[in-house]
């Protein structure tokens, strides 16, 4: 099948190269010439494993393609799908910009009978309206799917090859099939519906999943007011079939691109509404608050931040990405700054993307000793592998204060105990403190 992708972000980038993979002849078009220009030399614009081996795989076999011109990847396409980016509005709704401009490109190209797939992340409705712009602007006729994505950055490229379902929401039922032959070769369950409820299930399936990180990270901050331990906790709720064990790692909140946007989003729908739904409010806050956690907590332990060296390891919203979207680091990094502590922040490959946000505000250093050289306390922010297997003994022999937040758990118990000089917090567990009187 002849297949354009617009948009080369996560979503856009790892679908054209995954159905490039199971035979289709995929062309990716975006409007940013540098990543195109980087694309076709084989390199990735994001931090993706996996992707740069089929990307170079796929483009040498011919099979996928690279380009700026809309009318080069559109015109011969039978499939057009639309992965732009749909950010968040200062109100809290979905900003359609770029959707809508996507909309008009495709319009302005397309073949007659082509099938128009919105797969960005769009609030209900939005599908019609789109139609009714590309109906505005081409006498051509066209069908519309709604092909909602639940890829996670990090594993993206698994996640689409091997994904729990694919649903397909469309009023054409012709369109809807060929869209089904298009995934055939995933071998991946397919639910067909209509595209409202297509629209609606990405919504509900990022606001449910980050409401359960809130719920598991309020019930980790009273198992500390009460002298549970989070991690056995959870356990024993996951091993419930009915609440299942994944989304319940308490920490530090969730942040990413697309958690505290589809959450503000799906909002701002119930609100035009008439729906109060307020747990997402309460989702939302209790987030505000928890990515605020290590900060109160060194705080109270420390008293005057003023002058002391923070080691942050760990920047991007989670591990296996370099990306720095609504980031708990930010935070963290911005309370740090104000309050005139000297903040050290190291991380595996976040550290261009931090510096366009945080700037000057923070000092980057590129190794965890660098960072953590006479450091008063050290923030554990992203659970990346590296610091999973840092040797304590020796990290808190470089501090001036053995004094550890860990805003991810990423120690057992026995190896923390293992540290002759230690004073470790953890989220939703007791502190352990190790040959020190505190
Ligand atoms: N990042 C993720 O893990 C996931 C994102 N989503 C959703 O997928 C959508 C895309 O997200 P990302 O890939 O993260 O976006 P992104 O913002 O990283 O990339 C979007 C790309 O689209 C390009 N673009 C903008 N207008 C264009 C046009 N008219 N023609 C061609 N290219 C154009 C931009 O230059 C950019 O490279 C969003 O709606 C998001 O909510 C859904 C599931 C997972
Ligand atoms: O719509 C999207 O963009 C995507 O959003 C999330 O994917 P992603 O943002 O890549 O990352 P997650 O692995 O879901 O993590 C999001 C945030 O939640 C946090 N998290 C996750 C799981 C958990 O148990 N606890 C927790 O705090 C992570 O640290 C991270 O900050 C969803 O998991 C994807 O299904 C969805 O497609």
């Amino acid at each position: 099948m002849k297949i354009a992708v617009l948009g080369t972000g996560y979503v856009g980038l790892s679908t054209g190269v995954c159905l490039s993979e199971v035979g289709h002849h995929v062309i990716c078009i975006d409007i940013d010439d540098q990543k195109i220009n980087r694309l076709r030399q084989g390199i990735s614009p994001i931090y993706e494993p996996g992707l740069e081996d089929l990307l170079t795989k796929n483009t040498a076999a011919g099979n996928l393609q690279f380009t700026t011109s809309h009318q080069e990847g559109i015109e011969n396409a039978e499939v057009i799908i639309i992965a732009v980016g749909t950010p968040q509005r200062n109100d809290g709704a979905a900003d359609l910009s770029y959707l809508l401009q996507a909309a008009k490109d495709v319009s302005a190209h397309l073949k007659p009978d082509s099938i128009v797939v919105i797969k960005s992340t769009v609030p209900v409705g939005t599908n019609d309206y789109v139609k009714s712009i590309i109906t505005n602007h081409t006498k051509k006729p066209f069908k519309m799917v709604s092909n909602p994505e639940f890829l996670r950055q990090g594993s993206a490229i698994k996640d689409t090859m091997k994904a729990d379902r694919i649903i397909i929401g469309s009023e054409d039922k012709e369109a809807a099939l060929k869209i089904q032959e298009m995934y055939r070769p995933l071998n991946v369950p397919i639910l067909m519906t209509n595209v409202r409820s297509a629209e609606m299930i990405k919504y509900a399936s990022n606001a449910f999943l980050a409401t359960k990180i809130s719920f598991i990270n309020e019930i980790a901050n009273l198992c500390e007011a009460v002298g549970a331990n989070i991690i056995d906790v959870a356990n024993g709720m996951g091993k419930d079939k009915r609440i299942g064990e994944a989304f319940l790692q308490a920490g530090i909140g969730y942040g990413g691109s697309c958690f505290p946007k589809d959450v503000k989003a799906l909002l701002h729908t119930a609100g035009l509404h008439g729906v109060d739904f307020s747990l997402l409010r309460e989702t939302i806050a209790i987030n505000d608050e928890q990515q605020k956690l290590l900060f109160t907590k060194a705080c109270s332990r420390l008293k005057q931040l003023k002058d002391k060296k923070i080691a942050m390891l760990g920047l991007s919203f989670k591990p296996e990405t370099d990306d720095m979207r609504e980031a708990p680091s930010i935070k963290i990094a911005h309370l740090l700054h104000e309050a005139e502590a000297k903040v050290v922040a190291y991380d595996p490959v976040a550290k261009d993307n931090a510096k366009k946000i945080l700037g000057d505000t923070i000092e980057y250093a590129s190794s965890v000793d660098q960072a953590i050289e006479n450091a008063d306390a050290v923030f554990i922010v992203t659970e990346w592998n590296e610091f999973k297997q840092l040797d304590l003994t020796e990290v808190t022999k470089h501090m001036k204060q053995p004094i550890i937040f860990d805003g991810r758990n990423c120690f057992e118990e026995n190896k923390i105990r293992a540290c002759s000089k230690i004073e470790y917090y953890p989220v939703g567990k007791p502190a352990i403190v190790v040959g020190l009187d505190t």
